[in-house]
């Protein structure tokens, strides 16, 4: 969608065409990039280009109609009540629709009806319930750019329209891929004329705005506004105006989608870089968070975990992985939450919370009057729940805690489901237009209108017996049908007693046909209330939508507190059921894991019946940092590995972890350089790529940040991988200080601990079983005696004769090496730069002592041999 400057798009409509086409015209021209979805009965059409490409997109038929401008119209349409499957359709391949109903009155119109684009459906601002995953948000994010003095700022504004969560933040050039994976967009607006490069590597649709919407000031004033305040002093976010700039165009953006204001988008979080636990893109895909290495969304971290009884609670429960705070307060509450939940019994509040519907959503879809009768009814039913959920709750959690914070939460005002159960039928259709929405007893005139259209039969009876007994008609009958309407039929032989009152409507050939003034009356009734009824359940409706407005605050509290407890109350049902224990923060630096395991494997293991999983500790602290781990092939280097990562990440979360008991000092970041995916889109080698995430580490990694090294330098030669991993490891235990896990297949690597004095060598073990190899998956002091890549050959099935053929060079190999060859110094000093270090040469000392002004011409000539003669001296006596 475009739409530069509200000028006056029906100027721009070519002559000729048909009064329906200029119409349609001078809407498209607003929406130039969007497809435009024209009301039309029973059907929304698309036209010309916009049919043409939804022919393709959506495989509809395209067809032609009448003629405008000289030119046959090609159009195309999709059934109003299945416009949903198709909208989910195009959402998915990255387009954007424009609703543009009818708005004028059929009847008084002249010449076309008036139609209005009423919403506007792109992928970042969804909020139907067909068109959104359940379990994650779609989010709109706007990014623009800053050069001030040489240095480039991004702003970031996001909002997910159907959460109303709205954020603002700010980074740095190299930081805005770390927050493009982390905020996950479905849509992202950038100002047409500056896009950021990072960009490049999103997934999500890119939409390009003007670069006059991205203004700093109008984002100050539209954000006051949008949260009712005087200034952003109160969110610390009053010198983010990069980030401001950001609002300025996606609220626009927003509200125009939407086509009134985002009633219910009243919170604001400010994120800081420095604030949040850093999970760089590479360790989120790196460590499966939320989806595999494979792109699915099972087995992950976020799928084990996520037993949550509501969307709303998986939602938040995938922001709490994703977005981890390093400050440990919010984690600690949620562990005392967790704590009191597992004393007091979790499972029969999870189940109540089944009953419990998506009010975060409904929230949202109030507040933008896109609710549907059916969405009202969820609610009503989750308000009644409320006071037997509140009973499941601990009685006395800690008074400042979290729980007694989310008790609160759960006790809305009364009137508000009082007001739900007056007005909303006890079933309501799905759809307003069907009817049957408000409740009975709600509205007289409304009662009263039904009341004619369903007491029909009986008053048609009640007439006839009348009618019967006032003329002696005995055969006389009331009936209906769709051309004549009602009437009065009495047969041939019984004309002469047709009173005076009897008007003929119709004579057959046997009987005659009559109406009466009180029945002509009733007919007009009886065959308008229906349409009437229909138009007073519309018109109550709205007026339901009025009355509840006011709550969108207390509702928008209510959502987040239901999410927030069933997060809390899955974390606890999955603590209960794998075993896990809570963690215990300390200030003092250390990552202290005794009896842990990796969580998914783990989980995996049992559900195949794959045998235990064995655990494992990991004591790092001030005085060991580095720990090198060697072992064979599927030894379980790298499940170790990933288990302390996901360990110190769920209890940033505030989640109960698996271990037997876990103590940690602070953690700034969890950096990992694991497994060799090319990145073939970005055309980058394996190896290229594996150097340049290794780089990343090492500038970015602090003594408080955990760095997972996976067999670097595996994707070049054996001297340059060996020479650069034990280069990495010496600057990252040096230099970064960070806890480094580095598991290596170099055993030259193992010697490193002799000079690094923070490094220790750990091994996973493995027995000789003849010629086979068992696997014990035990973490074990010291370095792996041998490799076992030959019998790990051997197990996955390799033709015998290359075993065989292997294990010969192998051992030519290693007897060669015994039989001395120079060693090399992987860990000497690396040379200092030459510039600092070398002493001036006697040439460069003479020829500083020269003073150029105060030669003459010979003597200037006389020192040039001296000069000449000293560096020849000096190469002569070179070894
Ligand atoms: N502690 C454990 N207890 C039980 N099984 C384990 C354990 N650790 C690893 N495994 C099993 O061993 C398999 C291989 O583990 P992993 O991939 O970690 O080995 P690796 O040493 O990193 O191998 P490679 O060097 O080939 O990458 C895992 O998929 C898992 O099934």
């Amino acid at each position: 969608m475009d739409r530069d400057s509200p000028r006056a798009a029906a100027a721009a409509v070519p002559a000729g065409h048909t009064p329906m086409m200029a119409q349609y015209l001078a809407i498209k021209a607003d929406f130039p990039d969007t497809l435009v979805f024209y009301r039309m009965g029973d059907f929304y059409e698309l036209f010309y280009e916009d049919a043409r490409r939804a022919n393709q997109l959506l495989d509809i038929t395209l067809t032609t109609r009448g003629q405008s401008a000289g030119e046959p119209v090609v159009m195309a349409g999709v059934p109003v009540h299945s416009v949903e499957a198709y909208l989910a359709r195009l959402i998915r391949l990255g387009e954007s629709v424009a609703i543009c109903e009818q708005v004028g009155d059929v009847a008084t119109a002249k010449g076309p009806v008036e139609r209005k684009v009423v919403r506007v459906v792109t992928p970042g601002t969804l909020t139907d319930a067909e068109l959104l995953a359940e379990k994650s948000d779609a989010r709109l994010l706007a990014v623009t750019t800053r050069r001030q003095r040489g240095q480039v700022t991004h702003g970031l504004a996001w909002l997910g329209l159907a959460s109303g969560e709205l954020g603002l933040g700010e980074c740095a050039e190299a930081e805005l891929p770390g927050w493009l994976a982390r905020l996950d967009a479905a849509e992202v607006l950038v100002d047409r004329d500056d896009v950021p490069a990072a960009l490049g590597e999103v997934r999500a649709a890119v939409t390009h705005r003007p670069a006059w919407q991205f203004d700093a000031a109008l984002g100050l004033r539209k954000l006051c506004a949008q949260l009712e305040v005087a200034s952003l002093a109160g969110y610390d976010a009053q010198d983010l105006a990069c980030a401001q700039a950001a609002a300025a165009a996606l609220l626009s953006y927003a509200e125009h989608t939407q086509g009134r204001a985002l009633a219910h988008v009243r919170r604001l979080t400010v994120e800081r870089a420095g604030d949040l636990l850093e999970l760089p893109p590479s360790t989120h895909r790196n460590l499966e968070l939320t989806r595999t290495l494979r792109g699915e969304e099972a087995p992950t971290l976020l799928s084990l975990i996520d037993t949550c009884r509501t969307g709303m609670g998986s939602r938040a429960l995938r922001l709490w992985l994703t977005r981890p705070q390093r400050e440990r307060h919010e984690a600690l509450r949620r562990l005392d939450a967790i704590e009191a939940l597992l004393a007091h019994g979790v499972e029969p509040l999870r189940e109540a919370l089944r009953r419990v519907s998506d009010v975060e959503r409904i929230t949202a879809r109030l507040a933008l009057r896109q609710v549907r009768p059916r969405e009202l009814a969820g609610l009503r039913a989750t308000l009644e729940t409320l006071p037997a959920l509140h009973a499941l709750l601990p009685a006395d959690p800690a008074p400042a805690g979290l729980l007694a914070q989310l008790a609160a939460a759960l006790s809305p005002p009364p009137a508000l489901a009082a007001q739900l159960r007056a007005t909303l039928a006890e079933e309501p259709a799905a759809l307003l237009r069907d009817g049957g929405v408000i409740a009975a007893g709600c509205d007289a005139e409304l009662d009263e209108l039904r009341g004619i259209a369903q007491n029909c039969d009986a008053f048609l009876l009640e007439l006839e017996g009348r009618e019967r007994a006032r003329t002696g008609i005995a055969n006389l009958r009331v009936q209906f049908n769709k051309v004549h309407g009602f009437y009065i039929e009495v047969t041939q032989g019984q004309l002469a007693k047709v009173p005076d009152d009897y008007r003929r409507r119709q004579t057959l050939k046997n009987a005659e046909r009559y109406i009466t003034p009180e029945l002509k009356a009733f007919e007009d009734k009886a065959l308008s209330a229906q349409e009437r009824a229909l138009a007073r359940e519309k018109g109550l409706w709205e007026q339901l939508l009025d009355a509840l407005q006011p709550a969108l605050g207390t509702l928008g509290a209510l959502a987040q507190a239901l999410a927030g407890l069933d997060a809390l109350a899955a974390l606890a049902e999955r603590a209960a059921t794998l075993g896990w224990t809570r963690p215990q923060f300390v200030r003092e630096p250390c990552i202290d894991i005794q009896g842990g395991r990796h969580p998914v494997v783990e989980a995996r293991l049992l559900e195949t019946g794959g045998g235990a999983f064995i655990a494992n500790d990991c004591r790092l602290d001030a005085q060991r940092r580095m720990l090198l781990i060697t072992g064979p092939n599927m030894g379980g280097k790298s499940t170790y590995m990933r288990q302390v990562a996901l360990t110190v990440l769920l209890a940033a979360m505030g989640s109960f972890v698996p271990a037997r008991s876990c103590r940690l000092g602070p953690v700034d970041a969890i950096h990992t350089r694991i497994g060799a995916a090319d990145d073939l889109a970005n055309a980058q080698s394996t190896f290229m790529l594996e150097m340049t995430e290794a780089a990343a580490i090492l500038h970015r990694a602090t003594e408080h940040s955990l760095v997972l090294m996976d067999e670097i330098g595996r994707g070049t030669s054996t001297f340059d991988g060996l020479a650069l991993a034990g280069a990495i490891a010496s600057h990252l235990h040096e230099r970064n200080r960070a806890w480094t896990l580095f598991a290596t297949h170099y055993f030259e690597l193992t010697e490193l601990p002799l000079r690094l004095e923070r490094a220790v060598n750990v091994h996973v073990s493995a027995a000789e079983s003849g010629s086979g190899i068992v696997f014990l998956h035990e973490i074990q002091p010291g370095p792996a005696s041998r490799s076992y890549g030959v019998q790990v050959a051997r197990l996955a099935g390799m033709p015998a004769g290359v075993v065989r053929q292997a294990r010969a060079a192998l051992e030519s190999l290693e007897a060669r090496q015994r039989a001395g060859e120079a060693q090399i110094d992987l860990f000497a000093a690396p040379p200092a730069p030459a510039a600092e270090a070398a002493e001036p040469s006697p040439a460069e000392a003479a020829l500083a002592a020269l003073d150029p002004d105060a030669l003459s011409p010979r003597e200037a000539l006389e020192a040039l041999y001296r000069l000449k003669n000293l560096t020849s001296a000096r190469e002569r006596s070179a070894p």
